[in-house]
């Protein structure tokens, strides 16, 4: 049956998960859940059989590799066995083939890692993953933006929720507890709280499903179900990354250029001229540069990287080591294009680096908007979000009393007998609910239109976005993104200017398969590669870091080009006004070495993520010492490479304003003071994915003026690289044993 007549067939909206549950289990080869996908956006391509279109039904040549398929009878090609090549431009179909593969392998492992864990059926071990939470009573709904419903849901008697990953945007299931065979319905974590978590649903959980009658009826609940809420894999990224793919294949015009450009099959142009035919030259830069009126105190290559970015046609590149500006500098180059009456979509992989980018912008720009959900938002962002500008809109009031009356038709459903009485007010809520959408759709498309900036992640919601088009797109952090997740951005636009590091975090890439053929690999240093210099700026004065933190990542990532700015090459935590001079305070680094004190690393009990209760304990130890010593909650940042270390260290640290995260959640920040707890503590010295030298490189560069180390030498140092560290800290008189530190 195709996707198509199944979708006539339901008698009400699927919601993904079911879709999702059933693509799954009818489709076995990789092309057909790629058309599927495709095929339930509708979004113009719904004739082709497969997103692989007319390359996929086509014959492969014999220079594409077959990879063996653990799930398929058929191998799977692949046109790129070693990732995508630099050295010759690549064919349209063959490069989106290999996108989509990736794709389709990444969404296998994610698959297959939470079935494994979905297994689990016995309560407490169910929550012991973090993946689920059970038992739960519907408490309270609302209605949100867009008419979603907004679910809250709580234990009986208001118990604490687990320790559980269901984070702010994570895609869930919510089912009947008593009921395995229950599909349930997709919804998106909304709100979190120790007591009670909020989920948005389009679809309002039914209660006249038979098996609803089957558990007890809590007190304070809604209904006489109990819940179960699962994390689901996020489907929906990769079906609109696979549409918009899809389109990008047929693009033509200006948009076509663009893909012929990033696919290195055309030359970029720059102030109207190809590459091909010589470099910008340095007259040009300095005649832009000397037109500009700049907004931000920048040096002169930043300035110059300015005037390249605004100079190109296609795509520029902004590359820097980490505090050299390239934020700054992207923030300067949106600025001066929305002075030429452009419209600029600034967007990056991660919520944070969108909002580093919104940060600066907004000093620059008179109209942004924050497009994403505002939990996931930083708090002294959120008046640009969407949600918050639509709450100001003066016809905002209207869609508040219409809310209303759906709630309180939504309450009369539940509170009816049942049957026909239960099914009208069902009815009359759902007439409410689209009265509501239609009037909101226009307050939000009237924010948007007047938007000069709009800021997202690459993960663009496109019906909220419908057809806006932008005269730029800006992205940053763009390292940290697969090429498959550019796309979709890419497509908005004709011009490209992105900013970032190779030698910081790469995507997450789950399928070591999709990882070993090229997933991980950026598009960015495929265009460094592909054009060379002319190509791309690189910056190399930074304005963060002490000298004495800068200089080991300069020396071991960057060739030793990096500089330090006169103004912070020298500068310490005792230099802050109000701050004591103590021996923590008045030096750049400190490795505090736990060797042989027994600090040994704990699995947490789902056997996933790791934590070290002995180095945390010294870390709040530290804290205090600085607290102390004079320095403010929001000065210091605690980093853990696991996410288990970083909840502990959460629980155990009340302090206001004091950031503690994992490397991935600091990308883009900077803090006066970092402490890094490294966790690994093993008689194996087994690092895992402290390995990632770049993810080191990330979390070592975020500290201003004072770094400190907390790690087990005997397990780190048997790899060269961390044995490297060492000696740099030794020979800085930066290190001392914990049994030093404890006297
Ligand atoms: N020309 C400049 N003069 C003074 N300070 C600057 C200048 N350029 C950047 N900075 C400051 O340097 C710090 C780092 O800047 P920014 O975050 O833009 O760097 P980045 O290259 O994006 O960093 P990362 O690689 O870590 O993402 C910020 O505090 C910023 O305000």
């Amino acid at each position: 049956m195709s996707a198509r007549s199944r979708k006539g067939r339901s008698a009400r909206p699927d919601t993904s998960h079911q879709k999702n549950q059933r693509q799954n289990r009818s489709s076995s080869g990789h092309e057909v859940r790629l058309a599927q996908a495709a095929d339930s956006f509708g979004d113009g391509i719904g004739g082709r059989s497969s997103a692989g279109g007319k390359s996929a039904k086509k014959k492969k040549s014999a220079k594409h590799a077959k990879l063996a398929d653990a799930s398929d009878a058929a191998p799977r090609e692949v046109p790129y066995p070693q990732g995508l090549p630099t050295d010759r431009p690549l064919d349209v179909d063959d490069y989106f083939d290999q996108l989509a593969l990736w794709l389709d392998l990444e969404a296998d492992a994610e698959r297959a890692r939470l079935a494994r864990l979905r297994q689990i059926r016995n309560e407490r071990d169910v929550e012991s993953t973090g993946q689920a939470i059970v038992g739960l009573d519907l408490v309270d709904y609302h209605t949100g933006l867009a008419g979603r419903y907004l679910l809250d849901l709580a234990k009986p008697a208001r118990q604490q929720l687990p320790m559980n990953r269901l984070k702010v945007g994570s895609p869930v299931v919510l089912s009947n507890d008593a009921d395995p065979s229950d599909e349930g319905i997709a919804g998106v974590v909304s709100l979190r709280k120790n007591h009670q978590i909020q989920i948005a649903t389009e679809v309002f959980p039914d209660p006249e499903a038979p098996q609803a009658k089957s558990s007890k009826r809590a007190q304070g609940a809604i209904g006489e179900i109990r819940y179960r809420l699962d994390l689901s894999p996020d489907e929906t990224t990769r079906k609109r990354q696979l549409v918009a793919m899809a389109r990008a294949r047929t693009e033509r015009g200006r948009g076509g250029r663009l893909r012929d450009v990033l696919l290195g099959s055309d030359s970029p142009r720059f102030d109207g001229k190809k590459l091909s035919a010589g470099p910008l030259s340095a007259d040009t830069i300095a005649e832009e540069r000397a037109d500009l009126r700049f907004r931000t105190e920048l040096n002169p290559p930043q300035q110059d990287a300015v005037a390249f970015a605004l100079l190109a046609d296609d795509v520029a590149i902004i590359h820097g080591p980490p505090g050299t500006g390239k934020t700054t500098t992207l923030a300067e180059v949106i600025a001066q294009a929305v002075d030429r009456g452009e419209r600029v979509l600034a967007c990056a992989a991660s919520n944070t680096a969108v909002d580093n980018l919104l940060e600066r912008v907004q000093r620059l720009v008179p109209y942004v908007v924050r497009v994403g959900h505002p939990a996931r938002v930083f708090e002294h962002l959120r008046d640009y979000t969407l949600d918050g500008q639509v709450e100001k809109d003066p016809s905002s009031h209207v869609v508040k009393d219409l809310r209303r009356e759906l709630e309180q038709c939504l309450r009369m459903a539940q509170r009816a007998p049942g049957g026909r009485q239960r099914g009208e007010w069902f009815a009359q809520a759902g007439r409410l609910r689209g009265q509501i959408r239609s009037l909101e759709k226009s307050i939000v498309r009237g924010v948007l239109d007047r938007a000069d900036v709009i800021c997202t992640t690459m993960t663009l919601d496109e019906e909220l976005l419908g057809d806006e088009r932008f005269d730029l797109i800006v992205i940053d952090e763009a390292c940290q993104s697969t090429e498959g997740g550019m796309w979709q951005a890419i497509l908005r636009a004709d011009r490209l200017i992105i900013a970032g590091d190779h030698c910081q975090l790469p995507p997450t890439v789950l399928s070591d398969e999709a990882a070993r053929i090229g997933m991980r690999d950026s598009l960015m240093q495929r265009l460094v590669q592909r054009f060379g210099e002319p190509v791309y700026r690189r910056l190399t004065v930074q304005y963060r870091m002490h000298e004495a933190i800068m200089r080991f990542s300069s020396d071991h990532f960057y060739e030793g080009s990096l500089i330090a700015d006169a103004s912070v090459r020298s500068h310490l935590l005792s230099d802050i006004e109000g701050v004591d001079q103590t021996s923590l305070t008045e030096s750049p680094l400190l490795w505090i070495d736990t060797a042989g004190a027994g600090y040994e690393e704990e699995l947490e009990p789902d056997g996933q993520s790791k934590l070290n209760p002995a180095e945390a304990n010294l870390v709040v130890d530290l804290v205090h010492q600085l607290v102390d010593a004079g320095i403010e909650g929001e000065e210091i940042a605690i980093i853990a490479p696991y996410a288990a270390q970083v909840r502990l260290l959460r629980s155990r640290l009340d302090l206001e304003g004091l950031q503690v995260d994992t490397v991935d959640g600091f990308q883009g920040r900077e803090k006066e003071v970092v402490l890094l707890t490294m966790v690994r503590s093993n008689p194996e010295a087994i690092i895992g994915f402290l390995s990632d030298r770049r993810r080191s490189n990330v979390a070592m560069t975020r500290a201003k003026r004072k770094l400190i180390i907390v790690g087990d030498s005997a397990t780190l140092c048997v790899h060269e690289f961390y044995a490297d560290v060492l000696k740099y800290f030794e020979d800085n008189n930066a290190y001392q044993s914990v049994f030093e530190h404890e006297c």
